[in-house]
């Protein structure tokens, strides 16, 4: 197994900037969040939420026409431009100019949205975040990878990732093949799990913190947020993965004491996120 680099405090802080007291939204980054369907439009509300918490100037999402009203009262912060369709994605356009995209939370996997996808991916070239239906949307055409550019990150769970690269019987096998996969496709990796690592080609990330209380509904939407938020702020794409890897397991850490691994949820997250960027300036 290749010796990781653990992503603890020391390392962070060669990754972290801090925000410039003269900075204002227009500079801080605008995030696009794509994804929702009927019955799931929480899990954009996580994303877009968590977007904004990590400190990106601007958030818009795109949705079915469903999630409208519930986005729009539930993060009043949160801008929203909606698909023609009411319960699912078919046709993914936008009039925003974002610096980066987060797509997959909620999105459903029909017909119509995978034929989104393959359209939206054809001409994007805005820096991108994959996670959850959209790679196991992937996982089911595998020639939509060819379509990813260099550097985009990829948020698995051990599911989604052995929908992408297949079963593995160990876990220097895992290994093996998340390091292939990420040299053949130019990606980066984010295999989450406890702990989670990171993988940019031949070199490997492991996270310290984070505690099975993350074992929630919603907590993978969360990190989605947060790491295209840190993408859209202007930090590098390896950057973002391993600072939104380490601040939202250290909300686990330090909500802890206060919600016990059992009524922990994904909104805790969001609530530590603050917490979670101070203790760096400390
Ligand atoms: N409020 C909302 O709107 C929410 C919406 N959400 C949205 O729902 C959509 C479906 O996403 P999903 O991840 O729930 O389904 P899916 O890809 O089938 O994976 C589930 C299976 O994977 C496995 N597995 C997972 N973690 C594992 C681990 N650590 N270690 C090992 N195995 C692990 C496990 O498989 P098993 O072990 O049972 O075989 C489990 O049964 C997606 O769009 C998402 O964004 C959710 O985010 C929830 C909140
Ligand atoms: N036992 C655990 N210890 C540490 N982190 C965990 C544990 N279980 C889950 N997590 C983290 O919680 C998140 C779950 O993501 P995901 O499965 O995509 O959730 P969802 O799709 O419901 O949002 C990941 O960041 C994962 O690393
Ligand atoms: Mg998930």
């Amino acid at each position: 197994m290749i010796n990781p680099i653990y992503i603890d405090q020391k390392e962070i802080l060669k990754h972290y900037k801090k925000p410039d007291e003269h900075t204002h939204k227009g500079i801080q980054g605008h995030a696009l969040i794509i994804g929702g369907s009927y019955g799931k439009i929480g899990a954009v509300s996580l994303s877009s939420k968590a977007c904004l918490k990590t400190g990106c100037g601007l958030v818009t999402v795109f949705i079915p026409k469903c999630g409208y009203t519930i986005l729009q009262t539930a993060i009043p912060e949160v801008m929203v431009l909606t698909d023609i369709q009411d319960a699912i994605i078919s046709e993914i356009t936008f009039d925003v100019e974002p610096q980066a995209i987060g797509i997959g939370p909620g999105l459903g996997q029909v017909v119509e949205t995978q034929n989104a996808l393959y359209q939206f991916l054809k001409t994007n070239r805005i820096p991108l975040v994959i996670d959850a239906d959209a790679l196991n949307i992937i996982s089911k055409n595998k020639k939509l990878l060819a379509l990813l550019q260099p550097k985009t990150i990829i948020t698995p769970h051990p599911k989604e990732l052995q929908r992408l690269i297949g079963k593995w019987d160990s876990e220097d096998e895992k290994m093996s093949k998340a390091v292939s996969f990420s040299k053949q496709y130019q990606i980066i990796i984010v295999m989450k799990g406890a702990p989670t690592r990171i993988i940019d080609g031949e070199t490997v990330y492991q996270n310290t913190t984070g505690n099975a209380a993350l074992a929630t509904a919603g907590t993978g939407d969360v990190l989605t947020g947060m790491i295209s938020s840190l993408l859209a702020q202007s930090y590098e794409p390896i950057s973002s993965a391993i600072l939104g890897v380490y601040l939202h397991g250290l909300t686990a850490d330090i909500a802890l004491p206060e919600t016990g691994y059992q009524s922990f949820i994904a909104s805790d997250v969001i609530a530590n996120i603050g917490k979670a960027f101070l203790s760096l300036e400390s």
